[in-house]
């Protein structure tokens, strides 16, 4: 070798030691022939410690069996293989402590696995190049957290905090499939706010907010877990009652009925509300969904028209 490539070959090497990736070569016994400064200030080893030992005796935790698959690859097939984070969000168990990533408690990394040619062309060495995708997962795991929470919000009434009627819609739809198709009890109520806009006139919006609130509250306090309650829209709230009969329908409906007129609201001075209830218990005549909910709010017209304060049954 001349000079000149010995210069070159220098210049090389110490661009290889100061690369931000980790470059790590090992031999056919996985042992560490190479280890850049990137792999050193990570691991907190330096080349002189790791050189001709082990990958697997340095670092006991690392996935053996599935590392050695992917090195055998590359040292019988000569053949490059890539991993991501998605899959597997580590190879080496380094701390990562940039604090704009927040909670991320390990270097996320991707990894390629790429066979060296000796000069006779036979694949005598393997080399990890490592990347540091920490920043990248923290901003896609935001961004997953982001969504999940807006998505779970877009189904939330913000006032009550029961479902809202896009997730009743989506709901009610699922039961009504699932009755057509096993035939349980289930029904479906409506409980609409007798009077509500005197309320409001009477005590102003906030009240009539917080009267809201407080009904919701107790519709969802008196139900099973199993049922579904929402706020269909305005002082109109819906239920879903499955496997439950007709006649523990119209129970639990006078019930509920009950329990709101003695229900006393401090919001600020004492308030009474009543409600007028809709019952429909599913039957197979019903065409649809919509057609079983029509079906209860028809009957919840009964109950306005008949006087209010009461439940019918469709
Ligand atoms: N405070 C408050 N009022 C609402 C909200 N949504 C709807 N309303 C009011 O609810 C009232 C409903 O009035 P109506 O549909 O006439 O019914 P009602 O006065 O309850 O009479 P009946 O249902 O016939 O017993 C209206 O004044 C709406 O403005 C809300 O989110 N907050």
């Amino acid at each position: 070798m001349n000079e000149h490539e010995i210069e070159h070959l220098h210049r090389l090497t110490q661009l290889l030691q100061g690369i931000e990736v980790g470059l790590v070569v090992i031999n056919r016994d996985y042992q560490v022939q190479l280890w850049n400064g990137f792999m050193e200030n990570h691991s907190g080893l330096s080349a002189k410690q790791v050189r001709d030992q082990s990958l697997f005796d340095l670092f006991p935790d690392l996935p053996k069996e599935w590392l050695i698959s992917k090195l055998e690859a590359a040292f019988l097939l000569n053949s490059r293989s890539f991993t991501v984070w998605e899959q597997r969000p580590f190879v080496f168990p380094f701390r990562y402590s940039r604090p704009i990533t927040g909670g991320n408690q390990m270097m996320c990394q991707n990894m390629t696995v790429q066979p060296l040619q000796d000069l006779r062309g036979e694949v005598s060495h393997a080399a990890l190049i490592l990347y540091d995708v920490s920043v990248q997962a923290a901003d896609r795991r935001q961004l997953t957290d982001a969504n999940e929470k807006l998505e779970r919000l877009s189904q939330i009434d913000p006032l009550t905090g029961l479902a809202n009627r896009r997730q009743w819609e989506q709901a009610l739809e699922q039961e009504f499939q699932r009755c057509r198709r096993y035939q349980p009890p289930s029904c479906l109520l409506v409980v609409d706010v007798d009077h509500f806009k005197q309320v409001n006139d009477q005590h102003g919006h906030a009240v009539g907010d917080q009267v809201l609130n407080e009904l919701g509250n107790l519709l969802a306090r008196s139900l099973r877990k199993t049922d579904l309650v929402a706020r269909y829209g305005g002082e109109e709230f819906v239920i879903l009652l499955t496997e439950t009969r007709p006649e523990q329908g119209r129970i639990l409906a006078e019930r509920l009925r009950e329990a709101v007129e003695e229900m006393v609201m401090k919001v600020p001075q004492s308030l009474n509300i009543t409600v007028s209830l809709g019952l429909c218990p599913y039957q197979h005549s019903l065409a649809s969904a919509q057609a079983w909910f029509e079906e209860a709010d028809r009957a919840l017209y009964q109950a306005k028209q008949n006087g209010r304060n009461r439940v019918e049954v469709a």
